[in-house]
């Protein structure tokens, strides 16, 4: 079983991620897991703090030379504005006057539409938003796509599965270009100031940024996230919660600001017969085919062993600059919603989290069906599986 967690605050000393149950021999360090956060700070629209703030990565434990040790892995993510933030988040007793005469420290009592602040001041009995908004807050997606990264290795060296992620949609543009991007295209979706695989929408969705940026107003969009080289038969019919949509459903609406998910075609399905929405079954040259690609990659609950792709809709960034209404919860009075520096829009960046989280949920379905203490192991017995299911005539193949 893979277990996983995270801690920390926005503005806290460090986030760390654990996780339990990744096997031995993954060949992944610090590097991999740095370059893949700088990743996270990609795309036109996000705030200043992405510029002047670093990720500090230290493996604390599960990694020995280079590996996974298949012990539990620690991973520690600093932050290097913690000098800034040391009186204001101290986890020790701090003089009342003293944090009284912090600025940083003002109490945040006209909550945000759209954010975690009214509700959590409600739940957890707090008179003012930043003990709320400091774990709300995205930059925890840090340590997700931290342990992501793992998971992705493993998926990787294990099975040769290959997880990457693009801008679909951003505001009102849409890609439109029709082929699914592979790892190879990725360095130029990267590269791309908003993460889109179509050059003329890219233009479009950074006019849009702009626009937004100039009318104080904030963006969301859809991410696709696009899985090559999947087994048939990870997740299963047999519960709701073994369902590998419904997983990966569950794992993208864990990310802020997500607000819808589709597999394949997804609500495009509901508007059409049948006869134009299912993926017929036809005999290949080197197995079974399928006709059309519009259930992306999942059937009953398990994969298909064609190509996974799934979308995620992010909101607006809720910390509109042209502040919205809301209620000084001091004083009962109407007011303009708290406004710090914030991102116009973080969709290129939610794409690389969300790669991250259907990495993690791959890993647990692969773990599950295939088992393995070591990458060694999982690949035997993934091999094996495989073997059969071509012998009995069922092998996917084009
Ligand atoms: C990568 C990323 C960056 C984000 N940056 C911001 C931001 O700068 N300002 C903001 O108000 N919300 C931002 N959000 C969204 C909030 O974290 C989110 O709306 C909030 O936690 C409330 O949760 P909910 O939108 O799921 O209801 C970001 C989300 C992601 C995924
Ligand atoms: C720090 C990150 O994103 C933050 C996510 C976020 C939010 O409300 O989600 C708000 C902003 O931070 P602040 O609390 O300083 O306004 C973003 O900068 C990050 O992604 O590393």
């Amino acid at each position: 079983m893979l277990r996983y967690l995270t801690a920390g605050e926005s503005h806290g000393r460090a986030l760390i991620a654990t996780m339990e149950g990744m096997p031995a021999h993954v060949r992944v360090g610090a590097a991999e897991v740095s370059a893949n956060l700088a990743r996270r700070r990609l795309g036109v629209g996000r705030g200043a703090r992405m510029k002047f703030e670093a990720d500090e990565v230290t493996l604390l434990a599960g990694f020995r030379h280079g590996e996974t040790l298949g012990s539990p892995i620690a991973i520690m993510v600093g932050n290097t504005e913690w000098p800034k933030w040391e009186r204001v988040m101290a986890p020790e007793e701090v003089d009342a006057e003293e944090l009284a005469a912090l600025a940083r420290n003002a109490p945040l009592t006209r909550p945000r539409p759209g954010h975690a602040d009214l509700a959590g001041m409600q739940k957890y009995d707090f008179d003012e938003a930043r003990p709320i908004l400091e774990r709300a807050s995205a930059r925890e997606t840090a340590a997700r796509v931290a342990l992501g990264t793992v998971a992705q290795a493993f998926l990787q060296q294990a099975l040769g599965i290959e997880v990457l992620s693009h801008v679909v949609e951003l505001g009102p543009v849409r890609a439109t270009r029709g082929d699914l991007p592979t790892l190879g295209d990725l360095p130029a979706i990267d590269a791309d100031p908003v993460r889109c695989f179509d050059a003329d929408a890219s233009v479009a969705m950074q006019a849009e940024v702009e626009a937004c940026h100039r009318d104080g107003d904030t963006l969301g969009g859809v991410v696709e996230v696009v899985a090559w080289g999947l087994p048939p038969g990870l997740g299963s019919h047999t519960q709701g919660d073994r369902r590998l949509d419904a997983r990966l459903a569950g794992a993208l609406m864990g990310i802020q600001a997500i607000k819808g998910v589709e597999l394949g075609d997804g609500f495009e399905l509901a508007r059409r017969r049948g006869s134009a929405a299912h993926d017929e079954i036809l005999p290949g040259e080197r197995g079974i085919a399928r006709a059309t690609h519009h259930a992306g990659g999942t059937e009953g609950g398990m994969s298909t062993g064609e190509v996974l792709r799934v979308r995620a809709a992010m909101k607006p960034i809720a910390t509109v600059p042209r502040a919205l209404r809301t209620v000084d919860t001091a004083t009962g009075e109407p007011a303009a919603a708290h406004h710090q520096r914030s991102d116009v829009c973080a969709v290129p960046a939610a794409g690389v989290v969300a790669e991250a989280m259907v990495a993690l949920v791959l890993a647990e379905a692969v773990l599950e069906k295939f088992g393995g203490d070591s990458v060694a192991e999982t690949r035997r017995n993934a091999e094996s599986y495989l073997a059969d299911v071509a012998a009995r005539g069922l092998r996917i193949g084009r």
